[in-house]
């Protein structure tokens, strides 16, 4: 079996949560299976070193779900990591923008400062639907004056067009169907 074919065998599928509508997958039992957490570290390393032409500096996590990856990744590759939190969790100066997504609508900040002019930056996350978390992130790193070489994820719903709204390249192992 492919370690794509493996990382989708172990992706939770649950209609209708957190409202109808919506198949909710979930990462969980990737990572309760340990064989299996570090299989995806390791696609997302191997991809992201073979893909970039260039290094990142830093790589950007998304509240929540992408704060169990960014961290692993940042320290194997030896990037800053930088955390994007929801509205009001953040102390000190912080950039804002607000984004809707697949199932409601939310707030991201960013600590003014943390990503420094030109930086070049890597966003992760546990999922793409419409794209709206990951470009709030994006303009958020562009408000700090650094550049975005690409979007990575587990998981896309490709069908929901949310690559479309980003400004640069993105990437997920494995594709959800409509
Ligand atoms: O592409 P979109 O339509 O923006 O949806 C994707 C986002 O939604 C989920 O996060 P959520 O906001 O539910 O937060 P959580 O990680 O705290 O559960 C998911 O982890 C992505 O961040
Ligand atoms: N379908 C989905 N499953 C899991 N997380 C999500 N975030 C937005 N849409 C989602």
């Amino acid at each position: 079996m492919s370690d794509v074919t493996y990382l989708k065998s172990l992706l939770g599928v649950h209609p209708d949560f957190p409202k109808k509508g919506v198949t909710f997958l979930d990462i969980f039992p990737i990572l309760r299976d340990p064989v299996a957490f570090e299989t995806l570290i390791t696609h997302l390393l191997h991809h992201i070193i073979t893909t970039n032409a260039e290094r990142p500096d830093v790589i950007v996590g998304l509240d929540a779900r992408g704060f169990l990856l960014g961290p692993i990744i940042a320290m194997r590759l030896g990037c800053a990591f930088v955390p994007v939190r929801k509205g009001g969790k953040l102390p000190g100066n912080v950039e804002v923008v607000k984004y809707a997504k697949e199932y409601g609508h939310d707030e991201f900040e960013m600590q003014s400062g943390a990503v420094k002019e030109g930086q070049k930056c890597i966003v992760i996350d546990d999922l793409i639907a419409t794209g709206g978390s990951a470009s709030a992130a994006g303009q958020l790193i562009a408000k700090s004056g650094g550049k975005t070489l690409e979007y990575v994820f587990i998981v896309g719903l490709p069908f929901l067009k949310g690559h479309e709204k980003l400004d640069a390249p993105s990437y997920w192992i494995v594709e959800a169907e409509d």
